[in-house]
């Protein structure tokens, strides 16, 4: 059997969950003249990564997101998930097969006039097959994953960005999507906010397993989440390195910032274990305990 290591984490031969074949995306512009927004691009993402997108504003990166659930359809190349080119699908194939791709946005679009439990059972509600009872077991699941079960009967201009956040990732995850797509989700929330949110997609990340595909501009964002990494430039990609591996050669300014703070972070964990070293031994001196 081939083993994942922390450094591959994806045995040989393993089949992606996402798999971008030379997609190609161009917009006309008002002027009437075209713009390349993604370039040929090739990207395979794996089941349970963690996976950002990263670049500078313009560089195509939300582009890209909405090419893997088809919200923009591609010029040209396959967009296939869980092994079905989704570009090939009808548009009833289409629908059901999107709910394996849970999305997220940067101003959460909930619906303002419905409660935060109808706002959760919204996909579950469009896509009929689930009874009352059952909608009603999934909701209250999906916001306890959340931890935001007391706000079930709460209106969205009842709660903060954060809270609002949630609820989207509640819903998104209603209909137990494969993958949750991110643009920006933390772009609209304080520091400290943004801190408690990547630690729900984590933690969910890590008790249902679904992959997370995220868009940001904010490094530490990456940093603290993403265990893999893909930059862009100009509508190509440029640059993918998994986030943990020992700082290398990188080709963009981006990869280094990441490394950067990657060290960063080491080093300061390591001065905090030896800082609490050096108090546990200055209070065993101080108590007279032999400290071996
Ligand atoms: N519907 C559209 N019509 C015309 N041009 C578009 C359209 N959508 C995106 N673009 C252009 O394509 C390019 C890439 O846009 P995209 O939003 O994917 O970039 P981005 O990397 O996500 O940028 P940002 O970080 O600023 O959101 C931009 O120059 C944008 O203006």
């Amino acid at each position: 059997m081939t083993v994942a290591s922390p450094l591959h984490p994806h045995p040989p031969g393993a089949v992606p969950v996402i798999r971008l074949e030379s997609v190609q995306k161009s917009f006309t512009l008002p002027n009437g003249e075209r713009f390349d927004a993604v370039r040929a691009l090739s990207l395979d993402i794996h089941a349970g990564d963690i996976f950002g997108l990263i670049g500078k504003s313009g560089a195509g990166k939300s582009t890209l997101l909405r090419l893997i659930n088809l919200l923009e359809r591609p010029d040209a190349g396959r967009v296939v998930v869980g092994g079905r080119d989704l570009t090939t699908l009808s548009r009833a194939e289409l629908r059901g097969t999107r709910q394996s791709l849970g999305m997220i946005f940067q101003q959460f679009n909930l619906i303002q006039n419905a409660t935060v439990a109808d706002n959760v059972a919204f996909p579950l509600k469009i896509h009929g097959h689930h009874s009352r009872a059952e909608t009603k077991a999934r909701v209250r699941e999906c916001l306890e994953l959340v931890g935001l079960e007391s706000k079930i009967d709460s209106y969205p201009a009842q709660l903060s960005g954060g809270q609002k956040q949630r609820v989207a990732i509640a819903r998104a995850l209603a209909p137990r999507p494969q993958v949750l797509l991110c643009d920006e989700p933390t772009s609209a929330l304080d520091s400290e906010t943004t801190q408690e949110l990547l630690a729900t997609l984590r933690d969910i990340n890590q008790q249902i397993g679904v992959t997370i595909v995220i868009v940001t501009h904010e490094l530490p964002v990456v940093e603290l989440l993403c265990r893999q990494v893909a930059i862009l430039e100009q509508g190509e990609l440029v640059e993918q390195f998994a986030v943990d591996a020992p700082p290398a050669q990188r080709l963009t300014a981006l990869g280094r910032e990441i490394d950067a703070l990657v060290r960063r972070r080491a080093r300061d964990a390591q001065e905090a274990l030896a800082a609490t070293g050096h108090a546990t031994r200055a209070n065993a001196v101080e108590q007279g305990v032999a400290y071996a």
